[in-house]
């Protein structure tokens, strides 16, 4: 192992020795852990894991190294990255560049060689807390310190930082990356819809997947107005996943209230949890989340159990949730809402992420859901 030696320091007091990789210096957030034993670079590039240092249980990454095509959105927004070991001899046809290097660049600090076993069981048992990591102060009083002095996430807009300014048309379905079709022969045939999607922090495989069901797509920004958006004349409006607390964002649920009952909706992770806040339901912060490509989900309309991938830590309060609002999907592991639909109303969310990326595709039936929803409506 190369690199200087690097310390994580958590706010209840532990402290994690080990050695940097990536880029050096010093970085707070939120430490959270995610499942998933592939899919790092979708991970890294998440915006939805802005403001958290994520660490990762698969003991060995980095293994088939970076490319140019496994990315989520145009950076990366997460604070920092932790692994048990890191491969430094990557080995893949599709590699580019070495992890160490990709974080290098792209300034995001490293930390390997520490008992990521011992960290998570920090955080499933006093739950996601914030952190600092370091590469240029080894103090661990200090470092402590540090870490109880950082801000929390809860109350603040993180969104506002990492959605696009301007609107834009959104082209590039699934196959320009060489990924398998999934709607068969109904994938790319132009349903003669338009999507208008509400990006708080878009992960990108999502409007792939809408381009896929033959929808035209434009991308809007999280700060949009319902006028602004209706004024696009869309069949149908798609909310975001987005990172942080999704409570502060009261210009979100104002526009999704206003766009009730006039168009059909659909959100995703971020965009349940503000379609649940619009609709009158509340939310909370879980201990330590859901991320990772194996949560287990009940559809309890049809009673199969989906696999899905997920990356969130607040969720919506079921019995927060007025009675013309209905949970349709519940995880199995805790038995937190994973999906709602409102029963007068053309809209529906789910929390986790049928687009995968990475993860499971046993979800992406709720994308041609959507498409029918709008059918049914325009038609
Ligand atoms: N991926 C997401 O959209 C996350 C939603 C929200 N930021 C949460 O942590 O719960």
């Amino acid at each position: 192992m190369s690199g200087r030696p690097a310390k994580l320091a958590l706010a209840n007091g532990s402290v994690f020795s080990g050695i940097s990789f990536g880029a050096e210096g010093e970085i707070h957030g939120e430490v959270v852990f995610n499942t998933s034993m592939t899919g790092y670079q979708e991970i890294l590039t998440d915006p939805s894991y802005n403001g958290q240092i994520v660490t990762m249980t698969y003991p060995l990454i980095g293994n088939y190294g970076v490319n140019e095509d496994d990315v989520e959105s145009k950076g990366l927004s997460l604070r920092g990255f932790i692994v048990k070991e890191l491969c430094d001899e990557p080995s893949n046809y599709r590699s580019t560049e070495s992890l160490d290097s990709y974080l290098k660049r792209n300034n995001v600090i490293g930390l390997q060689g520490i008992d990521t076993r011992a960290l998570v069981r920090q955080i499933r048992i006093h739950g996601a807390m914030p952190g600092i990591l370091s590469t240029s102060d080894l103090d661990d009083a200090s470092l402590v310190q540090k870490a109880k002095d950082g801000p929390s996430l809860v109350g603040i807009d993180l969104a506002c930082e990492v959605m696009p300014k301007e609107a834009a048309d959104w082209s590039s379905p699934l196959v320009s990356l060489g990924r398998p079709v999934q709607f068969g022969a109904a994938a790319g045939a132009d349903t003669g819809l338009h999507i208008v999607a509400i990006d708080y922090g878009m992960k990108w495989n999502i409007p792939r997947y809408l381009r896929d069901t033959g929808c035209r797509v434009t991308v809007v920004p999280g700060k949009s107005t319902a006028e602004e958006i209706l004024a696009l004349n869309p069949d149908g409006v798609f909310l975001s996943n987005g990172p942080g607390d999704p409570e502060p964002l009261d210009y979100a649920v104002e526009t999704i209230q206003s766009l009730l009952g006039k168009t059909p909706i659909f959100g995703i992770c971020l965009g349940l949890q503000l379609l649940g806040l619009a609709c009158g339901g509340k939310t909370y912060k879980l201990r330590f989340g859901h991320r990772g490509a194996n949560q287990p989900v009940l559809n309890k309309a049809t009673g199969k159990v989906e696999v899905t991938s997920q990356n969130h830590g607040f969720a919506l309060d079921a019995d927060s949730l007025p009675a013309d609002v209905e949970v349709t999907h519940i995880n199995l592991n805790d038995d937190t809402v994973e999906g709602i639909r409102h029963r007068q109303h053309p809209a529906f969310g789910v929390q986790y992420h049928p687009e995968a990326a990475a993860g499971p595709h046993d979800s992406h039936y709720l994308f041609r859901e959507f498409v029918e929803l709008m059918r049914g409506v325009t038609a």
